[in-house]
């Protein structure tokens, strides 16, 4: 299969924080989606596959290419967005558009220009005097218009507003839709995530909890409610996240176990759901 990303026991290790081992790949024609609770390291991730920082074991290829010099020279194959992009304060959207153009050979000035004016974005605004939810949206509009094989995006959804999220959702099914482009995303709005993710990668204390279909994972676990006297030992043991108050409880049960709750209110959790459950401290096993 023609991968965009391919990625083996890639690991970074700072004094205080390990991350990985991280395997996965994400072949041509996805989306997925990067997903875990605040320092899961997240950002660590797309910063080590942008080169921004060096593994500490491991090893991947980007578009096809194996070292950060091969990548490096392939960076017109590449869109990334990271919270620290930014662009010179006081360029306007045309000084973006000739500026890009020296940078990239596939750049592409209509789709740019499309995407300003979709965005709402006045081109003769200086990039400073733009709010930080519209910043967001031209360097959005500067990975989404270079042809990019791959758009690696940090928190892309960050500060949009329902309207320009469900607008950038169908930006990113369109780009990939040739299947020759991919998407990797991080994001905490999960539930947004799950409706347009084919694949999700999920990490909890730098830990790649789960790679996979996003329906596989949806589809492991069950969300449980019962009385308080219907909370048994068996679902006690085999139960993630326990919640009880004085007159009953919740967990999430593996679908596996799904006999120990018959006869209780059983549900398939949503994906925020399922991470609040899963992150709970001490019971994050996915
Ligand atoms: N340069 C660095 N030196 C030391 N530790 C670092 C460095 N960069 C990141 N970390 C640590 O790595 C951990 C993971 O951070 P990271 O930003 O990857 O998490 P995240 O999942 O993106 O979090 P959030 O959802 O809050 O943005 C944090 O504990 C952070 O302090």
């Amino acid at each position: 299969m023609n991968e965009r990303l391919n990625v083996t026991n890639l690991a970074k290790t700072y004094p205080e924080f390990a991350l990985g081992p991280l395997t996965f790949d994400l072949p041509a024609g996805y989306i997925m989606g990067l997903i875990g609770p605040n320092g899961a390291g997240k950002t660590t991730t797309l910063r080590l596959l942008l080169d921004m920082a060096q593994p500490s074991s491991g090893e991947f290829t980007l578009n096809g290419a194996k070292t950060a010099d091969a990548r490096q020279q392939a960076r017109d194959d590449l869109g990334a967005m990271l919270d620290s992009t930014t662009l010179p304060d006081a360029w306007t959207m045309k000084d973006v558009d000739s500026n890009m153009k020296r940078l990239f050979p596939h750049w592409d000035s209509q789709q740019f220009m499309k995407l300003v004016a979709q965005f709402d974005i006045n081109p003769k605004t200086m990039y400073r005097r733009l709010s930080k939810g519209t910043q967001n949206k031209v360097n959005l509009a500067v990975a989404l218009s270079h042809h990019a094989k791959l758009l690696i995006l940090d928190e892309p959804m960050a500060g949009l507003d329902p309207i320009a999220r469900d607008e950038l959702r169908q930006l990113l099914q369109s780009y990939i839709q040739d299947g020759e482009a991919s998407v990797l995303l991080s994001s905490h709005l999960t539930d947004d995530l799950a409706q347009f993710a084919d694949y999700l990668l999920y990490l909890i204390h730098g830990e790649q909890r789960f790679f996979g279909e996003t329906d596989t994972l949806l589809s492991r676990y069950l969300l449980v409610q019962g009385g308080s006297s219907e909370l048994t030992a068996a679902l006690k043991n085999r139960g993630l996240g326990l919640r009880q108050t004085s007159v009953g409880f919740s967990l999430l049960l593996p679908t596996a176990d799904q006999a120990l709750a018959t006869g209780l209110v059983t549900s398939t959790p949503d994906l925020d759901t399922l991470m609040i459950y899963l992150g709970k401290r001490g019971e994050d096993h996915a």
